[in-house]
């Protein structure tokens, strides 16, 4: 596969388009009002959009696709900054020394209590940014411990803010603190989260990723 800057540039804008598209029908079909026969005819052209993006070829299980960058923490098919995966919000990420900041709106597709958030939703994106954060100290790491406190509310279809940072570093460990505010009022904290990170030794990091140690 030809892969210099402007064939990469060309499929990135080509796998936003199609993740907004699908965020598009996701969103409407949570929403959808539709009759039955309407919903089985719009299900068996789904179907068949998604035969067509089958043939049309796949990455086997553990291929990094070549648009990602571990080391930055950028995967273009993540479940919350993934510009091409149909459920992220997506969150649009800022890094700055050890620190992360996101924004995001969410949408019915992510809703738990009428007009909010689901809990694990706000849990996904502060694991996630805090992953980042922790990726700002020069090692990978992974999520060993996470904790939330939910202290309002996570409406939808407003823009919000989720921000983390680095507080303590000590050998492997990695101790990152998170919050999701809205956008307007960054004092609200709505959630809150403190986790640790643990950076796997080298036998683990090969024994976890084969063939992947040298893009983390
Ligand atoms: C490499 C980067 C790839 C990209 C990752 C993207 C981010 C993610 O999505 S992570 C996904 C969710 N997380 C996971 O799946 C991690 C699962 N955990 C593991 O695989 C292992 O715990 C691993 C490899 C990280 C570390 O294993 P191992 O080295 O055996 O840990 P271990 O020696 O027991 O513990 C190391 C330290 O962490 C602490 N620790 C380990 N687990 C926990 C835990 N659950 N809670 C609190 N502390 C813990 C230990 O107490 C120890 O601390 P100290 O050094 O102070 O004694």
């Amino acid at each position: 596969m030809n892969t210099d800057a402007s064939e990469l540039n060309r499929r990135r804008e080509a796998v936003a388009a199609l993740g907004s598209g699908l965020r598009r029908l996701t969103e409407s079909a949570v929403r959808s009002t539709a009759d039955p026969e309407t919903l089985r005819r719009l299900a068996d052209e789904a179907e068949k959009l998604a035969a067509d993006l089958e043939a049309a070829g796949r990455r086997p299980l553990g291929a990094i696709p070549e648009l990602d960058d571990l080391r930055i923490g950028q995967r273009t098919f993540s479940p919350v900054t993934g510009a091409g995966h149909p459920s992220a919000p997506p969150v649009i990420v800022e890094r700055n020394e050890n620190c992360v900041r996101g924004r995001f709106t969410l949408g019915f597709a992510h809703e738990g209590p009428p007009r909010f958030s689901h809990g694990g939703v706000s849990a996904m994106i502060l694991d996630e940014l805090m992953g980042w954060a922790a990726r700002t100290t020069g090692s990978p790491s992974m999520t060993v411990d996470l904790a939330f406190s939910y202290r309002g509310p996570v409406p939808l279809g407003v823009p919000l803010m989720a921000e983390a940072e680095v507080t303590e570093q000590d050998g492997r460990s990695i101790r990152v603190e998170g919050r999701i505010t809205p956008e307007s009022r960054p004092e609200a904290v709505l959630v809150e989260a403190s986790g640790r990170f643990v950076t796997p030794e080298p036998e683990q990091i090969s024994a976890l990723f084969p063939g992947l140690e040298h893009l983390l």
